[in-house]
């Protein structure tokens, strides 16, 4: 009756706090994320046709790549709050850190276990669960092998549909490529906009594959193309880190005054050191610039 109603976008899926509004999530990302119109767009598509299916034929596998401070912990959260009605507070969203998690290298076989066993546990309870591991460049390699069985399309978990589970993999892995292409898109003074997913994806590729300190070394995730789609974060130049000044200042109550402004941004750290193109932390230190500076 009044669901009939519903935006057709908006979906109350009633799966464990599962409520999605994709229309919520495009303004949000379209809104509040700055520079980043790749891994926007990459990761609004994949999800929107990842959710109107609903009978997916393997989990959507997510791998976030970019420099410190770009938006990827950021972007992941306004994911989580329009996925779940309680975002981020919500039971069936997860999150792994490895230096938090999984700190000791001499308990690797039996975080394996651990590892898998929660993330069974987690899918009989909620097809719908969303896992996040944060630095993976910071894994010990192997051990995300542990969870490949729920990544593919063969794998049974009684009275459960897995193949709704989304995983979202982030890492600065590939940040140096991803800074380059988009240093040389400026040199060359070719529009930031134009920077296509095939102008990264293979250097990223590279860049995890021969770092034998990442999580995803020699692991089956990338060997057997696990990963749906890989969202690459673009360097922010100066005028995406004065709008998450702006954006900051207003969402504390501050009045962003055109002088205040200015010098916030001013006092980032750019690089390359001569031209000043992009932010050397992204927008992570804002907060503290606004503290200092008010
Ligand atoms: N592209 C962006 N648009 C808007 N705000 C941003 C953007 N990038 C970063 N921010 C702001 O900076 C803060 C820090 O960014 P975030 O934690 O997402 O960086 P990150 O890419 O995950 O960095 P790290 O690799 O160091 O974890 C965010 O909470 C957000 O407020």
């Amino acid at each position: 009756w009044e669901l009939f109603s519903l935006p057709f976008t908006l979906y109350n899926l009633y799966e464990c706090g599962f409520t999605v509004d994709l229309d919520a999530l495009d303004c949000d990302l379209a809104r509040n994320v700055f520079g980043q119109h790749l891994a926007r767009e990459l990761l609004f598509k994949s999800v929107k046709e990842f959710i109107e299916n609903d009978n997916p034929s393997k989990p959507l596998v997510l791998s976030l790549h970019g420099w410190s401070g770009t938006g990827k912990t950021f972007v992941s959260s306004l994911l989580v709050k329009h996925l779940f009605k309680e975002g981020s507070q919500s039971r069936f969203v997860h999150f792994f850190s490895p230096v938090l998690h999984f700190p000791r290298v001499q308990n690797l076989e039996q975080y394996k276990v651990d590892l898998k066993g929660w993330i069974q546990g987690n899918l009989t309870t909620c097809s719908r669960s969303l896992f996040v591991f944060e630095e993976m460049d910071k894994m010990h390699p192997g051990l995300i092998d542990a969870i490949v069985p729920f990544l593919g399309s063969s794998w049974v978990v009684y009275g459960s549909n897995y193949r709704k589970a989304i995983f979202l993999f982030i890492s600065n892995a590939g940040g140096d490529d991803i800074n380059e292409v988009a240093l040389d898109f400026w040199k060359q003074r070719k529009d930031r906009e134009d920077i296509r997913l095939h102008h990264l994806e293979s250097t990223i590729s590279k860049a995890v594959f021969s770092n034998p300190k990442h999580g995803f070394w020699q692991s089956q995730i990338i060997n057997q193309h696990l990963i749906d789609v890989i969202l690459p974060f673009l360097p922010l130049r100066p005028s995406h880190v004065r709008q998450c000044v702006q954006a900051e200042m207003v969402q504390q109550g501050l009045e962003p005054e055109e002088e205040l402004l200015n010098n916030i941004t001013d006092s980032i750290v750019y690089f390359p050191e001569d031209e000043k193109v992009f932010s050397s932390t992204g927008c992570k230190t804002v907060v503290s610039r606004i503290n200092y500076f008010v």
